[in-house]
C-alpha cells in the first residue's frame, strides 16, 4: 500500500489509522468511483476496476466516495472504512426511504446564483445538510457577472451561520474560480449541490471536471443494450477529486435536527432563555425568542425559517420511522412464516 498514491485519491491519515498490520499488509484500499446497483466501479493504487455488486456484499450499503478493503487476488470486498462524512437523502416521491448519496467529502459547494435564485432559505437547508453530513460548506454565488451588487449578496449569505465562507464568481471564467482552488487541492474530495440552472456544470468545467473526465463505461442494460453511463467522481486540476451524482444534484432535507441547530446556533441560545424548557417561541409568556424578535436583535424571519426547516425535517424523520418499523414487521413475519414451515417439515433450526 503507497499512502503516496492513494492520496491522489483522496486516502487520509484517518483511514490508515483504521487498518489493523495485518490488513495493511494484506489487503488494498479502493474507493468507490460510480455505483450503478448491479456493478460498482472503483479506484486503487493499480487503477480502476469494475466489480459486481455481489463480490462486495460483505462491505454493507455503499456510497459514491466509500473506502473499501479488497482481497488482493479475489478482489472480494473485506469490509468498509468508517466514513468521515455522509450525504444521504429521501428518496425522491412518496418512497420513505433513505438513499446513501456521497461519502467522505470534504467540501460542499452550496451554489446559488446572483440572480433570481438567490434564496436565503435555500442556502440555509443545504447548510443544515452539510452540517449534518459532517461537511464543510462553502457557498458559491456564481453570475456574479450578471448582478449589480454581488457584495451585498456576499454579505447577506454569509450572515447565515458562523463562520460561513461565501464566494462570489463568473463560473465560465476559470481565473475567477481559482478562490476556490484552496478546497479543491491534492487529497481533498467536494461535491456541488444547487438548483437547476445555477451553473454546476459550468463551474466543474472551470475547475478542470470537464477537460479530465474520464470516459464512461458500458454496461448492458436489461435488454442486453449495451449502455454508456457517466462517471461520477471527477479528478480537478487543482489535484482535489470532485463527486458529481443526480442524486446529489437532487438533496433534500433528512433526519438532520442537528444541522439545523448548526446553522441557527443564534436562536438555539437565545432559546435558552425562555421561561419554559419546551416553549415554541409563539406566544408563550417569557419567550426569549420573541423578545429578540421586537428588540430587533433576530430577525423574525430567521426564525420563521428555522420552525419550517424543523417541521420538515422532522415529517420526513417520522415518515422514515414508520418505513424502518414496517420492513422489521414485515422481516419478522417472513421469519415466523419459514420457520413455521421448517417446523411443519421437521426440519432443525
Ligand atoms: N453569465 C453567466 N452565465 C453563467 C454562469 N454560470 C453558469 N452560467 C450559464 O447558466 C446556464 C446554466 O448553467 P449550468 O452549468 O448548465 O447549470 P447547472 O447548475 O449545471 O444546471 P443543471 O445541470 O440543470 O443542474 C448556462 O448557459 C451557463 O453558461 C455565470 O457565472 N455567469
Ligand atoms: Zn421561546
Amino acid at each position: 500500500m503507497d499512502p503516496l498514491v492513494l492520496s491522489t485519491l483522496g486516502w487520509k491519515p484517518c483511514f490508515s489509522l483504521q487498518l489493523t498490520a495485518e490488513e495493511s499488509s494484506s489487503l488494498a484500499p479502493a474507493r468507490v468511483a460510480a455505483h450503478y446497483g448491479s456493478q460498482i466501479v472503483l479506484w486503487s493504487e493499480t487503477g480502476e476496476i469494475a466489480l459486481p455488486q455481489s463480490l462486495l456484499a460483505a462491505c454493507g450499503d455503499l456510497a459514491v466516495g466509500d473506502w473499501v478493503l479488497l482481497a488482493v487476488d479475489t478482489h472480494r470486498g473485506v469490509r468498509r472504512l468508517e466514513r468521515e462524512s455522509l450525504v444521504t437523502r429521501k428518496a425522491a416521491g412518496s418512497k420513505a426511504e433513505l438513499q446513501l448519496i456521497g461519502a467522505n467529502i470534504d467540501t460542499l459547494f452550496i451554489v446559488s446564483s446572483c440572480n433570481h435564485d438567490f434564496n436565503t432559505a435555500r442556502l440555509e437547508r443545504y447548510l443544515a445538510v452539510a452540517a449534518e453530513s459532517h461537511v464543510n460548506p462553502v457557498v458559491v454565488l456564481t453570475k456574479s457577472d450578471l448582478c449589480d451588487v454581488p457584495d451585498q449578496l456576499r454579505q447577506q449569505a454569509g450572515r447565515l451561520m458562523s463562520g460561513l465562507v461565501v464566494e462570489t464568481v463568473d463560473a465560465r471564467d476559470p481565473a475567477e474560480t481559482q478562490t476556490l482552488a484552496h478546497w479543491c487541492r491534492h487529497g481533498q474530495t467536494v461535491a456541488l449541490v444547487g438548483s437547476s440552472g445555477v451553473g454546476k456544470s459550468t463551474l466543474a468545467m472551470s475547475l478542470g471536471a470537464g477537460r479530465i473526465a474520464t470516459q464512461g463505461i458500458r454496461e448492458d442494460d436489461s435488454k442486453g443494450r449495451h449502455t454508456t453511463t457517466a462517471r461520477s467522481i471527477h479528478r480537478l486540476q487543482a489535484g482535489g477529486l470532485l463527486i458529481d451524482t443526480p442524486g446529489m444534484r437532487e438533496l433534500q432535507l433528512t433526519a438532520c435536527e442537528q444541522g439545523i441547530d448548526e446553522v441557527f446556533d443564534e436562536i438555539v441560545a437565545i432559546a435558552t432563555e425562555c421561561r419554559f424548557h419546551d416553549c415554541a417561541h409563539q406566544d408563550e409568556p417569557g419567550c426569549a425568542v420573541q423578545a429578540a424578535i421586537e428588540s430587533g436583535r433576530l430577525d423574525a424571519r430567521r426564525l420563521a425559517s428555522y420552525q419550517k426547516l424543523q417541521s420538515e425535517q422532522a415529517r420526513n424523520a417520522q415518515s422514515l420511522r414508520e418505513q424502518r418499523q414496517q420492513s422489521r414487521k414485515q422481516g419478522k413475519f417472513y421469519k415466523s412464516v419459514i420457520q413455521a414451515k421448517r417446523r411443519r417439515r421437521g426440519d432443525r433450526y
